[in-house]
């Protein structure tokens, strides 16, 4: 009886069942709207709320909505925790390690090192401005190559993203052997993943009964692989047989310096980096695309913009303050394509009182960034595409503080830069050549498949060169 009772003032949610919570009600709402984010996003409507109360299984599991909640989720102390979960131990090789997934003394240790070292080594400076211009340059010559035939930008684009972040890491490009595999276990991990970590954090035990089915193998089979690459690159680190400074050879330095920095927290780190990193950003560079194919006269408008602007030499970073309506569209892509619509998961640290609703210490905190982003109270007529919305009378910029792409505060995206940088210069590098059009006609649909992360449908473009040489 007492697993099925709330705690007194717990904000409204569907009914518990014993041992099982509401895993049945999320469990069918996710079957009919598609999604975990859209299920939740019905169960806020049936529930006239802005608090969402749940239990999944034993874990008790709060969602905001509203910006006003959001912003306290992001910047309130109590809620800086991560949940300690049986999903969240797999993902970080069986330890409680690294950034994503730690909280407290490590948490703020290893993010602080990393975040300062890996600008050492020149992330957030021109030099890495520079790597993504090789791999805009790359691409584009990718697409060249393919002469006006269609072309799946996903693995092209995936690639390009792995060696940045690879080159920060371990300071080379990435292996090509083994790569599409990988890039395939990526998604498959996004799409069988839920935040709340699903059956795995429930029942542990039905890994073994349905490996498969739990989603339990993908993970195991990414983190094989991924661990394996980590493995030799910093086996090669140390002896010494990789040129120039990068993040690995810094936290071999201070792992013999103090004993808060071990070879585990390394791996998982670079784990971090990789997972976190690689598909976010391409997926935020393939909506793009997708959203250039669907609004032809805004991809001109762009385009006219940037051959203004800055002609035909390659764009860079501080670009971004000139190229006024290129920027005001990805930000529209970034509010209308969320990539990450269920941010978290949090750990709250002590009781707190959210909207009046009482939220017991070590219940699991997600905000929903995607229901913001299409919040009617903000943005007039959401559901539109419409990049003007962020451009003033005066031809500036305005809103960008209401998309919370990349977190707020202390936990906000350490990689926002490259995030950043990548999609912006790459975009602004294909289009300033190419006219993006859809191949045979096809439109391809807006409609997301929504995982761990929002990802476009598989969409196949051409690409029409502007001017001739
Ligand atoms: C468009 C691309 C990206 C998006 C949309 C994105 C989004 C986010 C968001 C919303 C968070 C905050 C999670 C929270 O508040 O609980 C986050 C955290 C994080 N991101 Fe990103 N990110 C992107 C790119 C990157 C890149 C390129 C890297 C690596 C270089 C990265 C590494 C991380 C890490 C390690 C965290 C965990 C931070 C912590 O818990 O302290 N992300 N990201």
């Amino acid at each position: 009886l007492e697993s099925v009772r709330k705690p007194k003032n717990y904000p409204p949610g569907p009914k518990w069942l014993p041992f099982f919570g509401c895993n049945f009600t999320m469990k069918k709402f996710s079957k009919e709207y598609g999604s975990q984010w859209k299920a939740l996003s019905e169960l806020r409507k049936l529930y006239s709320t802005d608090v969402l109360g749940l239990k999944l299984g034993k874990e008790l599991v709060v969602v905001f909505f509203g910006e006003e909640n959001i912003r306290r989720m992001f910047l309130d102390k109590e809620f800086e925790g991560r949940p300690d979960t049986f999903f969240a131990r797999l993902r970080c090789l069986g330890t409680r390690s690294g950034i994503t997934f730690t909280d407290g003394q490590v948490w703020k240790t290893q993010r602080a090192f990393t975040v300062k070292n890996l600008r050492n080594v020149g992330f957030v400076k021109t030099l890495m401005e520079k790597e993504i211009q090789t791999e805009t340059c790359n691409f584009i010559k990718c697409i060249t190559e393919k002469d006006g035939h269609s072309i799946h930008l996903r693995n092209i684009i995936a690639k390009a993203v792995l060696n940045v972040l690879w080159k920060y890491v371990a300071g080379e490009n990435i292996k090509e052997e083994g790569l599409e595999h990988m890039l395939d276990l990526f998604n498959s991990r996004s799409k069988a993943f839920v935040m709340a970590g699903g059956w795995l954090n429930l029942m542990p035990w039905c890994r073994y009964l349905f490996p498969d089915w739990t989603g339990y193998n993908i993970i195991k089979n990414l983190n094989k692989e991924l661990s394996y690459l980590i493995e030799e690159i910093i086996q090669k680190h140390k002896s010494n047989l990789i040129e120039g400074k990068d993040f690995i050879y810094s936290y071999l330095d201070e792992i013999d310096a103090s004993e808060d920095f071990t070879e585990e927290q390394l791996k998982v780190i670079c784990m971090d980096l990789i997972i976190a990193g690689s598909q976010t950003t391409s997926n935020a560079l393939l909506f793009a695309f997708l959203a250039a194919l669907k609004h032809p006269d805004m991809q001109d408008k762009v385009y006219d913009e940037i051959d203004r602007v800055i002609g035909d030499r390659l764009p860079c970073w501080s670009d971004n303050y000139s190229l006024i309506y290129t920027s005001a569209f990805l930000l529209e892509v970034q509010r209308y394509f969320t990539i990450a619509p269920l941010v978290g998961p949090r750990r709250v640290l002590f009781d707190t009182y959210v909207d009046g609703y009482f939220i017991p210490k070590e219940t699991t905190v997600m905000s929903s960034i995607g229901d913001l982003h299409m919040d009617p109270a903000i943005w007039d007529q959401p559901n539109e595409f419409n990049p003007e919305r962020f451009i003033d009378d005066t031809g500036a910029l305005k809103n960008s503080e209401h998309v919370y792409t990349f977190g707020l505060g202390r936990r906000r995206c350490p990689g926002d830069s490259l995030g950043k940088s990548f999609l912006f210069i790459a975009f602004v590098g294909v289009i300033q050549k190419f006219k993006v059009v859809c191949a045979n006609g096809v439109l391809p649909s807006d409609e997301p498949i929504i995982g761990l992360l929002a990802s476009p449908k598989p969409f196949q473009t051409e690409f029409i060169l502007r001017k001739k040489a």
